[in-house]
């Protein structure tokens, strides 16, 4: 069986080795051809995770049709930026019947769709099209370390099928049927992961980590469900779990730029360093947008949004959050 991976990022490449152990080939697409080379002559990519080498089995091209052609399952892990136009790409090679899986995490920027919904709209077929989430840190899972993930998916058997290619020893693959909750917990978690950063590149300590982590989940919580997804799944390994990593992961690419910018690097700037996607930054925009839309009140996404997109400063941010009186823990829930 080949399964064909689009994106060679840092965590493409990671999942290109685990399935690589369950299938007989995986083909890897690089937005670059330079990327595509080292994996091909290396069998290392020379850009992301480069101590970690890759199974003979995985190969690279930066030819979407050359990937995606015979490839029984189809992984998508491009940043959530450039994933419509990927994906708008790769539909024409693609068959109807192959099932597919979206590793990206984020939400959509003016349309608020969900990452499988961008990519249910450029290739039909959305009941197909599954979400994997979860406190997976790329860097990890390629030493082997122990992990777990969920896929969720309307459709058990698709889950089911990417639950076969991924699960090891080393990652435990639970399945959900609660797509949107996963994915809005993916795309949340990492504004508060960012908001974490900021804390801690400030001075602040574990006291207010843990403050804006739980104050976080509550926001998360009521975005789920305004969004139609399951509370519950807050509680779970997408929600709780992939927050809890990130917000303490010295690995965490949004949690670390939190603690850059709070000493005075821009998103440009820390963006052009490490080439990496900073997933928490697009989301603080598109996220706000959504709540506003949906009424639901986010005042962590809120003040992210408007310290890096408006020209709030740390200290406006900060007491904007704290002026706001204490009432019950729990609100916005109710139907
Ligand atoms: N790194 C990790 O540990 C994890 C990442 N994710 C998610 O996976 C998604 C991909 O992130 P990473 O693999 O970490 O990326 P990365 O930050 O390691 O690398 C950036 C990626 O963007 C690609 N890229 C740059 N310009 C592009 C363009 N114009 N078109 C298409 N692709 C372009 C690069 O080739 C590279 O693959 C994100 O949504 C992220 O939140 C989810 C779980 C774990
Ligand atoms: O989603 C992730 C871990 O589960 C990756 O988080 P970062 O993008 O902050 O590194």
């Amino acid at each position: 069986m080949k399964i064909a991976l689009v994106g060679a990022g840092s965590w493409g490449t990671a999942v290109a080795g685990l399935v690589a152990d369950s299938v007989d080939s995986v083909a890897m697409w690089a937005h670059s051809p330079q990327t595509a080379d080292g994996i091909n002559s290396n069998h290392v990519n020379p850009r992301y995770l480069d101590g970690y080498r890759l199974p003979d089995n995985v190969t690279a091209s930066s030819s979407l049709q050359e990937v995606i052609d015979g490839a029984e399952g189809v992984i998508f892990a491009v940043p959530s930026t450039h994933l419509r136009s990927v994906a708008h790409e790769a539909a024409v090679y693609l068959d109807d019947s192959v099932p597919v899986l979206c590793l990206t995490k984020g939400v959509e920027l003016t349309s608020g769709l969900l990452m499988t919904e961008v990519i249910g709209d450029e290739i039909g077929h959305p009941e197909r099209i599954a979400a994997l989430s979860g406190p997976n840190h790329a860097e990890e899972i390629c030493r082997g370390g122990l992990s777990a993930a969920v896929i969720a998916s309307e459709d058990p058997e698709v889950a089911e099928f990417f639950k076969a290619a991924l699960i090891s020893p080393a990652l435990r693959v639970y399945v959900s049927p609660d797509v949107v909750g996963v994915e809005m917990c993916g795309a949340t978690k990492n504004i508060i992961a960012i908001v974490c950063g900021i804390s801690a590149g400030s001075g602040y300590g574990d006291n207010t980590l843990a403050l804006i982590m739980t104050r976080g989940l509550a926001e998360i919580s009521r975005l789920v469900h305004a969004r139609g997804g399951d509370p519950m799944t807050c509680m779970g390994l997408a929600g709780m779990g992939d927050l809890v990593a990130t917000c303490t992961s010295e690995h965490s690419r949004n949690r670390s730029f939190g603690v850059a910018f709070a000493g005075g690097t821009s998103l440009d700037e820390y963006q052009q360093r490490s080439h990496m996607v900073v997933e928490g930054a697009a989301a603080a925009r598109s996220v706000s947008e959504l709540a506003r839309e949906l009424g639901v009140d986010a005042p962590l996404t809120f003040a992210l949004e408007r310290t890096l997109y408006h020209g709030g400063t740390l200290a406006e941010a900060l007491e904007l959050l704290t002026d706001r009186f204490p009432t019950q823990e729990f609100y916005g829930m109710d139907d």
